[in-house]
């Protein structure tokens, strides 16, 4: 689903993302995990289009990112670090909007459906600058997941919500792929990447340290927080 081709960028003489190469599966939720710093963030710049690599390409489902980004865009669901939907939509607004640009078909019921899953009703008709966090973040997972893309990317996708939130998602995540979406997370949160993802990578200093399934024989019985820091220490 995911193909990233002996990709870098570098800032100046920040070696950002250096070189790496990596395959996420259809049906796979794959967690990036880094120190902060590490380049998580940047590799899904590249990955969702949002920045060009110095050297290197990322392809998905077989379409090239760089060269044709609209395509990848119709396939992909996106939550970029730190989004916030438009200030001067309300909650509903803005979902019907989203609705509307990926050409949805009786959309107001998959609206209501996420309004419920996750407890948001009584928020649809705020504007969303008047939103708290959590809420925002909701809504955002709701607009990455309305049209059921066959990939979803996610910037640390659990961030300000509450524990009872994180696990609707969690097992919203976990769901989704076991219906045959894909489902790329970064996060910095080990406890995440153990509990719900199927393969991970430990980016580093840019360099991708480890790549593969959650029961590699590498990882063994070994608590994640002990092998991250083998590795990154
Ligand atoms: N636009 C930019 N200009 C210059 N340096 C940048 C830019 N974006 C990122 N960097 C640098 O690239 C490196 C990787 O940053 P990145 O944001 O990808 O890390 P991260 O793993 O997402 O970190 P965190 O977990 O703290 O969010 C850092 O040294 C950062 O300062």
């Amino acid at each position: 689903m995911i193909n990233v081709k002996d990709l870098s960028k570098y800032f100046g003489d920040i070696k950002a993302v250096d070189a790496v190469n990596l395959e996420v599966r259809k049906g796979e939720l794959f967690g990036l995990l880094g120190p902060n710093g590490s380049g998580k963030t940047t590799m899904i710049k590249m990955l969702t289009g949002q920045i060009k690599p110095t050297a290197g390409g990322v392809s998905v489902h077989g379409v090239d990112v760089l060269s044709d980004p609209l395509k990848v865009k119709e396939l992909t669901g996106i939550i970029p670090e730190q989004e916030t939907p438009p200030s001067f939509l309300t909650a509903e607004e803005y979902l019907h909007f989203v609705a509307k640009i990926r050409k949805l078909k009786g959309f107001e019921e998959q609206c209501e459906w996420w309004f419920s899953y996750l407890d948001f009703a009584g928020q649809k008709d705020v504007l969303c600058k008047d939103l708290s966090r959590g809420t925002r973040q909701k809504l955002m997972l709701a607009q990455a997941f309305l049209h059921e893309p066959e990939l979803v990317i996610i910037d640390e996708p659990l961030i300000n919500l509450d524990p009872l939130m994180q696990r609707k998602v969690k097992d919203f995540l976990r769901d989704y792929v076991g219906k045959g979406g894909t489902v790329f997370i970064s996060t910095h949160i080990l406890e995440i990447a153990r509990e719900i993802c199927t393969g991970m990578g430990i980016i580093y200093k840019g360099k991708l340290v480890f790549s593969g399934k959650m029961d590699d024989p590498a990882i063994g019985d070994k608590p994640l927080e002990e092998f991250f820091l083998e590795l990154v220490n």
